[in-house]
C-alpha cells in the first residue's frame, strides 16, 4: 500500500516573545523530525499528553501553519509547493475537524450557511443544488432539519459538533483530521459522535487522523496509532499490537492511565511519573529519559530514532531489552 499522506522530517519552531532585549527570541520545537506514512483509508491515532503537539502536527498537515522543516506530500505532491489556486484546488481533498464545536462555527451564521458555505466557495452547483446537498448532508450526520436554521447557541455541543462535521464532509474530500473532535463534549455525547465519525470514514472511504490525548478513545477509532512526546514520535503501530504490548516506556504508562471499568485493576499502574519538561528545554537526547525508569547515560547523549522493533516502530534506545509490559487495561477496540 503507497502512502497517501507522507510526511518527511517535519519540524516546527515557534519564536516566542523575548523576554529581555538582551536575550534572543526563545525558540519552542511544537513538532521535531516526524516523519509519517498514512495509508489511503486508514485511521491513524495521534495521542499524546497535553502540549505534545498533536494539535500543531494536524494544523501542519492541513497547511493552516507552515513547517519550518521538511515536506508534506499528499498523492505525492508537495503541498508547501503549491501556489494559492492550487493550494485551494487541494483543500477540498482534506478537511478538519475542530475541538471546541462552538469556538469553531460562525456564531452569526445559522447552521445552513455554515455547512454551505465551503460548497458556494467551491461553486459546487447553483443554489437550489447547495440547499439540497445541505439537507442530505444533515440527513447523513443525523441532523434534524429543522435544527438547521438554528444559530450555534442554538444548538447542543453534540449538535454544533454535527454541523462541523457535516461542513468538513461537505465537499467529498479524502482526509479529515479531527482534532480532540469529542473531547470538549458530555460523555454520552462523545459515544454518539465518534460512532458517527466512524461510520463516515466506512463510508466515504476517507482517510482518518484522529487526534485524542484520551487512550481509550483512540483504542475505539484507530487501525495504527502514532505516539507523541514533547514534538517527537516515539512508537508508531497497529492499535491492536500497541494496545497489547506497548513498547516504548512512554506508551506503557499512558496505557496506565487508561481508565477502566475494573474496580480490581484500578490504580494498579500509575500516569507517567513527574511533570511532562517545558518544550523550551526538553531533556537532552531521548526526551522522556527524565520520567523513565530505564533510562541510562546513553539516553542522554544520543536521541533514539524510530526504528522496528517487535512489529512496530519504536524510538527507544534499550526497547529490545525492556522488561516485558504488564498486563493493561481491556480496552474495546472493535
Ligand atoms: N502559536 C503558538 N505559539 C507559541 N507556542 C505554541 C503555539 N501553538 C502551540 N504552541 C506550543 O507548542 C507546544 C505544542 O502545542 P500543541 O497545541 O501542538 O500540543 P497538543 O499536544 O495539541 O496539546 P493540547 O491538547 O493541549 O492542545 C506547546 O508547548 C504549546 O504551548
Amino acid at each position: 500500500m503507497s502512502a497517501f499522506l507522507s510526511l518527511r522530517n517535519v519540524g516546527k519552531d515557534y519564536h516566542l516573545a523575548r523576554r529581555s532585549p538582551f536575550r534572543p527570541r526563545p525558540v519552542l520545537r511544537a513538532v521535531d523530525a516526524v516523519s509519517l506514512d498514512v495509508h489511503q483509508g486508514e485511521t491513524l491515532g495521534l495521542v499524546g499528553e497535553s502540549g505534545c503537539g498533536k494539535s500543531s502536527l494536524a494544523r501542519l498537515i492541513m497547511q493552516l501553519e507552515t513547517p519550518s522543516r521538511g515536506a508534506i506530500t499528499l498523492d505525492d505532491v508537495d503541498l508547501a509547493g503549491l501556489g494559492k489556486a492550487d493550494l485551494k484546488a487541494a483543500r477540498r481533498n482534506f478537511q478538519m475537524v475542530f475541538q471546541d464545536p462552538y469556538a469553531s462555527l460562525n456564531p452569526r451564521m445559522r447552521a445552513r450557511a455554515i455547512i454551505a458555505e465551503a460548497l458556494r466557495n467551491y461553486r459546487t452547483g447553483t443554489t437550489a443544488d447547495i440547499a439540497a446537498r445541505v439537507d442530505e448532508l444533515a440527513r447523513q450526520v443525523g441532523l434534524g432539519a429543522h435544527l438547521l436554521d438554528r444559530f450555534p447557541h442554538e444548538l447542543s455541543g453534540g449538535q454544533c459538533q454535527r454541523v462541523g462535521i457535516a461542513r468538513a464532509i461537505a465537499l467529498n474530500p479524502r482526509l479529515i483530521v479531527a482534532d480532540e473532535a469529542v473531547s470538549a463534549l458530555d460523555v454520552s455525547i462523545q459515544a454518539q459522535i465518534l460512532n458517527l465519525i466512524i461510520r463516515l470514514q466506512a463510508e466515504m472511504r476517507l482517510t482518518l487522523i484522529f487526534v485524542s490525548h484520551d487512550m481509550s478513545v483512540i483504542a475505539h477509532v484507530a487501525d495504527r496509532v502514532a505516539v507523541m512526546y514533547l514534538g517527537r514520535i516515539v512508537e508508531l503501530g497497529a492499535t491492536e499490537t500497541l494496545f497489547a504490548s506497548p513498547g516504548h516506556p512512554y506508551t506503557r504508562t499512558l496505557l496506565g492511565a487508561v481508565p477502566t471499568p475494573s474496580p480490581a485493576r484500578r490504580g494498579r499502574r500509575s500516569a507517567p511519573a513527574g511533570e511532562m519538561p517545558s518544550p523550551l528545554n526538553p531533556p537532552s537526547g531521548c526526551h522522556f529519559r527524565t520520567r523513565c525508569a530505564h533510562a541510562t547515560s546513553l539516553c542522554a547523549q544520543q536521541v533514539p530514532t524510530l526504528r522496528p522493533v517487535m512489529g512496530r516502530s519504536i524510538a527507544c534506545h534499550h526497547a529490545e531489552t525492556l522488561p516485558a509490559p504488564q498486563t493493561y487495561p481491556e480496552v474495546d477496540h472493535a
